[in-house]
C-alpha cells in the first residue's frame, strides 16, 4: 500500500490527523502527518502496525481553507521533525492543539476533569509571534552533523541525518553563529555524529556546544559554563545565569509569560505583590530558578519558598541566581513521594501554594498522590504534554482538588506543543 487517497478527521495527541481506511471487514486508522482536518490527500504509509497505521499527505487534492505555503518546507513530508504544523496558518494551529487538548482531557483525564476544565480556551500567542508569522523563537537548537560533515536534524522517526539549508523557527543568534552548508566555519571542529546545541541568550552573545561541551571558533572568545538570562517581569528585570546545557524555556518570550502567569495562578489572580505577601510556597522541578526568583519577590522577607530539583547543576545555578534571598531554601533531590514529604515537613504545616513544572512524561501518580497530601490550599502545575496534564490532573481531582483555571500558551509555534498552566484548588 505504497499510496492511498484519504479523507483527512480531526487532529489527535502527536502532530497527526486520524484518517481511516478500508480493512478486511473493518476498518483501519492512519494517523497522517502534514495533513490538516477535511482535506483530501494522498498518502504514502511510513509505518505498519497491528493496530494502527502511520503516513504524511505527500500530495493534496482537496486542500483546506486553513492551510499555507510552510516557512519550513524540510520539516514537510519525508523531512525533519520539529515543525509539523507548519502547513497550518497559526490561528489553525491553535485549534488544532485547543482540540487535542480538550480530547486529550477528555480521554486519558476522564469526563470530571473535561467537564472541569470547561471550554479549553486556544492557546495564547506569545507577544511578538503573529507578527514574526511564528519565526524567529527559539533561543535552543538541536542538531546532528551527517556523514557529510555539515550540520542537520534527524529525519522524523528516522535515524538519517538530514543535512539543513534554514533553521526559520530558530532565533536570529542562531543564524549569526553561521552552523548551516559545507562552508560553516565550525566544521573542523566537529565530525559526523556530533550532537550540537545551540544557544541564543537573551543577555549574551550566541554559543555552540558540540557534544554538551562549549565550542569556540579560533581567535574568537574562550567558551563560556553558562549564559546570562535577563527576563522582563512586573517587579522589574530578572537577571538569571544558567549552565549552557541546563534546562531553559525555548521560546525568547516563554520565560516572562510563564512567570507571570504562574504568579497570578499562585496569586488567586490578585495582585501578586499583595496577595503573595508572607506566604510560603514549594516548588518542585525548579531547574536555574526562573520561577523561584519571582516567586521569591512576591512572598517577601516574611515569607517562605523551598525549592526541590534533581540536577545538581541546575541547583547551583540556582543557588548564584537567588543569592541574597534568605527565604529561599533550595533542596536538591530526586522527585518521590518522600522527597515531597521531607520538603513539605519543612514548612511545619501545609505551604500556602504549590508549584511545580515537571518534565514531559509529567510528575505521575505517587508524587501527585503525596503532593496531594500535603494539602496546600492552591497547586499551579506546569505542564508542557497534554497527556501528562490529563494525567496528574486527574490524579489531583481523585484526592480533593478542583481545576480553577487552566491556561493554555502557544510555547512552540509550528509543532504540536503546548504548554499549560493550570490552577488547582483544594
Ligand atoms: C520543565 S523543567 C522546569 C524548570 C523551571 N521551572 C524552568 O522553567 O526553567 C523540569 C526540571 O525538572 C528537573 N527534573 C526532572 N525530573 C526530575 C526528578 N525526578 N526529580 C527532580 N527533578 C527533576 C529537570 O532537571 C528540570 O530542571
Amino acid at each position: 500500500m505504497p499510496f492511498t487517497e484519504l479523507l483527512v478527521g480531526q487532529p489527535a495527541h502527536g502532530g497527526h490527523c486520524v484518517a481511516r481506511v478500508p480493512d478486511g471487514e473493518g476498518e483501519r486508522v492512519v494517523f497522517v502527518r502534514h495533513a490538516l482536518p477535511g482535506e483530501r490527500v494522498r498518502v504514502t504509509i511510513t509505518e505498519h502496525r497491528s493496530s494502527f497505521l502511520r503516513g504524511e499527505a505527500v500530495e493534496i487534492l482537496e486542500p483546506s481553507a486553513d492551510r499555507v505555503d510552510s516557512p519550513w518546507p524540510e520539516a514537510g513530508a519525508g523531512g525533519v521533525g520539529g515543525g509539523e504544523l507548519a502547513h497550518a496558518s497559526l490561528p489553525a494551529q491553535r485549534r488544532w492543539k485547543q482540540h487535542v487538548l480538550a480530547e486529550t482531557l477528555r480521554r486519558i483525564g476522564g469526563p470530571e476533569l473535561a467537564e472541569q476544565a470547561g471550554e479549553v480556551p486556544e492557546p495564547r500567542a506569545l507577544p511578538g509571534d503573529d507578527e514574526a508569522g511564528g519565526l524567529g523563537y527559539r533561543t535552543r537548537v538541536s542538531l546532528t552533523v551527517a556523514q557529510d560533515g555539515t550540520a542537520g536534524m534527524h529525519a522524523h522517526r528516522g535515524h538519517e541525518v538530514r543535512s539543513l539549508g534554514g533553521m526559520p523557527l530558530a532565533a536570529p543568534g542562531i543564524a549569526d553563529l553561521d552552523l548551516l552548508g559545507p562552508e560553516s566555519p565550525w566544521r573542523s571542529l566537529w565530525h559526523p555524529g556530533a550532537r550540537l546545541t545551540a544557544v541564543a541568550p537573551s543577555a549574551d552573545e550566541p554559543l555552540l556546544l558540540i557534544d554538551g561541551k562549549p565550542a569556540s571558533l579560533p581567535g574568537r572568545r574562550r567558551p563560556r559554563r553558562s549564559v546570562r538570562e535577563r527576563v522582563s517581569t512586573a517587579v522589574g528585570p530578572l537577571d538569571y545565569r544558567v549552565d549552557t546545557a541546563g534546562f531553559w524555556q525555548v521560546h525568547r518570550q516563554a520565560p516572562a509569560v510563564l512567570a507571570e502567569e504562574v504568579l497570578a495562578a499562585a496569586a488567586a489572580g490578585g495582585d501578586t505583590a499583595n496577595a503573595l505577601a508572607g506566604a510560603q510556597i514549594l516548588e518542585l522541578y525548579a531547574g536555574a530558578g526562573l520561577l523561584t526568583l519571582p516567586l521569591a519577590h512576591a512572598v517577601g522577607a516574611s515569607g517562605a519558598v523551598m525549592t526541590v530539583e534533581g540536577a545538581a547543576s541546575a541547583v547551583q545555578d540556582a543557588r548564584r541566581n537567588l543569592a541574597g534571598q534568605n527565604q529561599v531554601t533550595l533542596g536538591q533531590a530526586r522527585i518521590d513521594a518522600g522527597t515531597v514529604r521531607e520538603a513539605a515537613a519543612e514548612f511545619g504545616g501545609a505551604p500556602d501554594v504549590v508549584v511545580l513544572d515537571p518534565p514531559r512524561a509529567g510528575a505521575g501518580a505517587e508524587v501527585m498522590a503525596a503532593i496531594a497530601a500535603v494539602r496546600a490550599r492552591r497547586v499551579v502545575l506546569v505542564s508542557c504534554d497534554p497527556a501528562a496534564l490529563a494525567r496528574d490532573a486527574a490524579d489531583a481531582l481523585g484526592r480533593g482538588y478542583r481545576v480553577e483555571r487552566m491556561v493554555p500558551l502557544d510555547f512552540f509555534p509550528h509543532t504540536h506543543h503546548v504548554e499549560v498552566v493550570t490552577t488547582l484548588v483544594r
